[in-house]
């Protein structure tokens, strides 16, 4: 266990009181409507959720005590939240302690506590492997999703800080990314229609979390396995971001204004491909039908028809198509797993052909994709394609 130091008060500890300053920020005040929303808190025991538990518990008490006045003898409210642990048993004995650990954190913060052990169902069967990271976190996300439903909470609040950011900004780039992966993390995120993901720290580094518990007394749980740099993402953080902020220390706030750029820009196509869904298409049932002859229309009328406008319309045409292709299927609910930015990248250009062949200015860039044009053709996740004169259907099959 760290951080096992003599307490001190949390209202004279500066690092502690500028986190709550900076909570405050994202997690706003009562009178914002946000911290009364009742909360699932998903801690591990590590420095970071267990920072965040006391953060928000600590937040609910100060504007309890604000709002109840001198009223010394009138109790605090009970707090909206629920903190949940997943014990995913691949540590043994220390994978227990984590447990102990937290349950004894909501205790003394009288907080309730809902575990979810997997070891047991995931010994029975047999299809989680400790090195399966995307498996624990669909376990986990799945525990949050249910326990949250079950608890009322209308959010779900993760621990991710600043650095978690980075490491994951620079996973996604050296892995190979598109728009949305270049934009990390985001601050909230839908888990259903009614429970939003919500990421408080994501502006906070990972050190003065750990300086602020130090400040306070708190001490917290160190998971050995993130030593092991075998794991991507944990060779990022202990050796990649380490020796380039021997270079650059400033990078993790560098490649987190990037994200956040990012994020706007992406932010902003998603709107045109929303209006470019209106517009040019239709989604019913299991189909989406882009009517191409309508697309090549609205292309002559808006722009002139010399060739050289026409590949500079395609340039910014194209991720437009993309990001309306990519809504379309997760609005149809068809799988997106199997399709890689080359696939996207093909079938706007199949869209942006069949339109440009349709108007009497046919861009010689667009013929690669007329066989396909012509034939239809197959996409990952069982899609069909088929061209019709004026337009192309996609759909389930
Ligand atoms: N075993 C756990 N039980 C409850 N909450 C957890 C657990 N592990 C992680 N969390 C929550 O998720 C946050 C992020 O942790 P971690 O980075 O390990 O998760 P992740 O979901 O794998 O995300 P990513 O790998 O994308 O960063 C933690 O700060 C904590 O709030």
């Amino acid at each position: 266990m760290i951080g096992d130091v003599p307490p001190t008060n949390p209202n004279e500890s500066s690092t502690w009181q500028s986190l709550r300053d900076a909570i405050r920020l994202t997690w706003p005040n009562r009178h914002g409507r946000s911290s009364d929303v009742a909360t699932l808190i998903g801690c591990s025991g590590g420095a970071d959720s267990v920072a965040l538990v006391r953060l928000l518990a600590e937040q609910w008490a100060e504007e309890s005590r604000a709002i109840s006045g001198s009223d010394e003898a009138r109790p605090i409210p009970t707090a909206p939240l629920v903190v949940a642990h997943c014990n995913h048993g691949l540590r043994g004995e220390e994978s227990d302690a984590d447990e102990a650990f937290v349950h004894a954190l909501c205790d003394q913060l009288q907080l309730p506590l809902v575990v979810h052990r997997v070891r047991e169902q995931a010994r029975s069967a047999a299809t989680i492997q400790a090195s399966d990271e995307q498996t624990l976190r669909q376990i986990r996300r799945e525990f949050f999703v249910r326990t949250a439903k079950l608890h009322g909470c209308r959010y779900v609040a993760v621990a991710h800080s600043a650095d978690d950011q980075a490491e994951t900004m620079l996973h996604h780039f050296i892995r190979g990314t598109g728009p949305l992966g270049l934009a990390g993390i985001a601050e909230s995120s839908d888990l259903n229609a009614d429970i939003v993901l919500r990421r408080p720290l994501l502006q906070v580094r990972r050190e003065s979390l750990r300086a602020g518990l130090r400040e306070i007394g708190q001490p917290w749980r160190e998971d050995a396995s993130n030593q092991l740099t075998h794991y991507t993402r944990n060779w990022i953080r202990r050796d990649v971001l380490p020796l380039v902020e021997s270079r650059y220390p400033n990078v993790v706030e560098a490649i987190h204004r990037a994200g956040t750029l990012q994020r706007e820009t992406n932010e902003m196509v998603r709107r045109m491909a929303d209006q470019w869904l209106e517009r040019y298409s239709e989604l019913d049932d299991n189909r989406w039908t882009v009517h191409t002859e309508r697309l090549s229309r609205s292309t002559n009328s808006d722009f002139s028809t010399a060739q050289s406008t026409n590949s500079v319309h395609w340039a910014t045409e194209r991720p437009i198509i993309v990001a309306a292709s990519q809504l379309a299927w997760d609005r149809l609910g068809w799988p997106r797993g199997s399709m890689t930015m080359d696939h996207w990248q093909r079938l706007s250009m199949l869209i942006h052909a069949d339109s440009q062949s349709i108007s009497p200015t046919a861009d010689s860039s667009a013929g690669q994709a007329d066989d396909a044009a012509n034939h239809g053709g197959h996409l990952p996740g069982g899609i069909s394609l088929c061209v019709q004169a004026d337009r192309l259907v996609l759909r389930s099959e």
